[in-house]
């Protein structure tokens, strides 16, 4: 598992380009064949990918969690953002097929995947954070989701917010995780923009067109950064950062957060004029 740190919302003033995405971006973690875990310093998630070929992937409890296994203190969230595959958890097995999604409850020993077809694999984003107590393990299609229609076509961000793990839906401790769809012709996502500072979230990008990018806008309100992003990038957003971003093509993100506490509108929004 490789460890990772953000930057402070001070030092992040005077980061240039590189380290900049060095700090908040994540790349490459979706490589066939392998299970990868980023641990951050944001709330102490996890986040991470399991792209099955031939061969299942289990996930063990890495050195630096002193765990004897990975779900021993902590939850998981599941969205396979690939073709169909499994994860299997203490012999149950789920079929996951694209943009559903598993919760993995705290307590859970043995967690495997597998793709259906090894051409076309399964691509599975994780995202873990410590959890206080098990809820049971939850399979959601997209019709299982608490759909929200956001935006509007005239503002270019028309939107379908899919809501999985949250405050009436599946049940976590701090887990809260989802995704949207951005609607033909609409770019913009999360706008205006908000912080959280009771919760910290994680943005990642998926279903952009060939050689189209996201502009994802991070920092202070009035101290905005620009990270350029390409298909299944992932954003590390602190509490102290908006978060929102602007395609050149259509896309899709999921969203995953952690934190205080788990109330999905609260949220301090700020009005386009405050930005800079
Ligand atoms: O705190 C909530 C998150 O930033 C996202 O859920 C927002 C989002 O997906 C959207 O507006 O499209
Ligand atoms: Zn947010």
């Amino acid at each position: 598992m490789l460890n990772h740190r953000t930057a402070d919302d001070i030092s992040y003033k005077s980061l240039d380009t590189t380290g900049l995405r060095d700090r908040f971006l994540l790349q490459d973690l979706f490589t066939e064949g392998q299970l990868q875990l980023v641990y951050t310093d944001l709330d102490r998630a996890i986040v991470g990918s399991a792209v099955p070929t031939l061969d299942t992937l289990t996930l063990s409890a890495a050195e630096a969690l002193r765990a004897e296994y990975f779900c021993e203190r902590r939850e998981l969230g599941v969205i396979n953002l690939g073709a169909t595959g499994s994860i299997t958890v203490d012999g149950e097995s789920y079929q996951l097929s694209h943009t559903e999604c598993l919760y993995i409850g705290r307590g859970s020993k043995e967690i495997s995947f597998t793709s259906a077809d090894a051409a076309e694999p399964a691509q599975f984003y994780l995202l873990s954070y410590p959890a206080h107590t098990d809820y049971p393990t939850a399979h959601a299609k997209i019709e299982d989701a608490n759909k929200l229609e956001l935006g509007s076509k005239a503002e270019a961000n028309e939107r379908h917010l899919y809501q999985y793990i949250h405050e009436n839906g599946i049940q976590s401790c701090q887990l809260v995780m989802g995704f949207t769809i951005l609607q033909p012709g609409s770019i913009w996502n999360t706008m205006p923009p908000h912080t959280h500072d009771r919760r910290s979230e994680v943005y990642a990008y998926f279903d952009v067109e060939n050689d189209h990018r996201i502009a994802h806008f991070m920092g202070h309100p009035d101290e905005t950064r620009v990270l350029w992003m390409s298909e299944k990038d992932i954003a590390l957003s602190p509490s102290w950062s908006i978060h929102c971003g602007a395609g050149t093509g259509s896309y899709s993100f999921v969203w995953g957060m952690g934190g205080e506490n788990q109330r999905f509108d609260d949220m301090d929004g700020f009005p386009l004029s405050t930005l800079k």
